[in-house]
């Protein structure tokens, strides 16, 4: 199959072959561009009216020409929620929740692309800034691929899980004395040196992967597309990878329109909503972002062109929560629906609460709030912001009056 990257900003074109991140005239952001005629040709509609979702069975849209590095990734769950549709007042409401995927988080799905061709490209070593499920996912598809992966961590403000994945699976973890976004310039800087293959969401191929969670609401809503989708905002090439893959299927035949791209961030890490509610055509980087939810603890998103753009051109909005409203939405989740999230995810569903309370978002809406991580990721907030079990005597009457009292 056919592709080449193409410069978001000034339109050159590059090789497949080339190995770079951002465009070589204008340092813009690149996307990747296939021939769209030649996949509807070639495209098994039988397969995939038929197959079960998974990142790999959309191989027909994926720039990989290799087998690929694969945990089985993909596939995810996508609950009707009625009891938390009923709470926040709109008609209909999905989670998609990607803390179901191997590593318990969305990137499974950038990293099953990125590391596949990382081995196409022929490169030795993998790396990432992250502020955790990044790194988690590099360090596990890293293994698999049987490749080292060096990653990069903000000091002492990454959750434990994530920490405890990137370690056990191998990466080389090294913490800096900074915040991610420090951290993704030295990683860059390093990649810029030596023969190391950069898996931050700047590189496309990540984003070729992601866009895979549209192909599957989609798929799993019968070929429908809901009016809108929901999801949390941090370097922001979610939100930009899943616009994509709805406009891939428009453009095939296979839906016949889009949903509004609905972006949310915290009140402490914001520079996407800042933007969006001014007008303005960049973001305006945030020094110091401050968040419980520090999966999105970004200050200087690397794709706010693109996702900028995709909320745009699809008619969506961003908005912003408090760690207050994005801690109720984490328990209405796990009380109402049985989901479990960790905070970052439940911005989503605080975030949709917040745009139907405003009018914003009408009622009547069909909407998909997508989940990105597993609560089990940061056990210590789930912990902090839960009341405390009790503690007592090994005898039934204390047992009884613990229950019943
Ligand atoms: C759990 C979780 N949710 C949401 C996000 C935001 O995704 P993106 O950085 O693609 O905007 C991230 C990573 O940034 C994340 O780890
Ligand atoms: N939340 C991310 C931050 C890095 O973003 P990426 O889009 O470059 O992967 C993480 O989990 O590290």
């Amino acid at each position: 199959m056919e592709y080449y990257l193409k410069c978001i900003e000034c339109g050159a074109e590059f090789d497949k072959k080339e190995i770079i991140y951002t465009c070589t005239k204008c340092n813009g952001l690149l996307d990747v561009i296939y021939d769209y005629n030649e996949i509807k040709k070639n495209m098994d509609m039988n397969k995939l009216k038929t197959e079960a979702p998974s990142v790999w069975k959309y191989k027909d849209l994926l720039p990989v020409g290799i087998e690929p590095v694969s945990i089985r990734e993909g596939g995810t769950p996508l609950y009707k929620c009625d009891r938390l549709a009923k709470k926040i007042g709109v008609k209909e409401l999905y989670v998609k929740h990607e803390g179901m995927n191997p590593t318990g988080s969305f990137k499974d799905r950038g990293m099953t692309v990125g590391v596949s061709k990382a081995i196409e490209l022929g490169m030795k070593t993998v790396a990432c800034a992250s502020t955790g499920n990044t790194s988690a996912a590099l360090a596990i598809y890293g293994a698999k691929a049987g490749i080292p992966s060096v990653v990069l961590l903000p000091a002492g403000k990454v959750a434990l899980g994530k920490i405890g994945q990137a370690l056990m699976h191998g990466a080389k973890v090294i913490m800096i004395k900074g915040n991610f976004d420090d951290a993704l310039l030295l990683v860059r800087e390093l990649c810029n040196q030596e023969p190391i293959y950069l898996l931050n969401s700047i590189n496309p191929y990540r984003l070729e992967g992601q866009k895979t969670i549209a192909f599957e609401i989609a798929d799993q809503l019968g070929f429908k597309v809901p009016d809108r989708v929901v999801l949390p905002v941090g370097n922001a090439g979610n939100i930009t990878a899943i616009n994509k893959g709805f406009k891939e299927f428009v453009t095939l035949g296979i839906t016949d329109r889009r949903p509004k791209m609905t972006g949310i961030q915290t009140e402490g890490a914001c520079p996407i909503v800042k933007a969006i509610k001014s007008g303005a055509d960049n973001i305006t980087p945030e020094k110091n972002p401050e968040t419980i939810a520090t999966a999105i603890r970004i200050g200087d998103p690397v794709n706010a062109r693109k996702a900028l753009a995709a909320i745009r051109e699809s008619g969506g909005t961003a908005e912003s929560v408090t760690d207050d409203e994005l801690v109720q939405a984490q328990k209405d989740l796990a009380q109402l629906e049985g989901i479990g999230v960790e905070p970052a995810s439940a911005t989503s569903v605080a975030g949709l609460k917040k745009l139907v309370d405003a009018g914003i978002i009408s009622k009547d809406e069909t909407v998909v709030c997508v989940t990105t991580g597993h609560l089990l990721k940061d056990p210590e907030e789930v912990i902090s912001v839960c009341i405390e079990p009790v503690v007592v005597e090994p005898t039934i009457e204390a047992l009884r009056k613990a229950i019943f009292s």
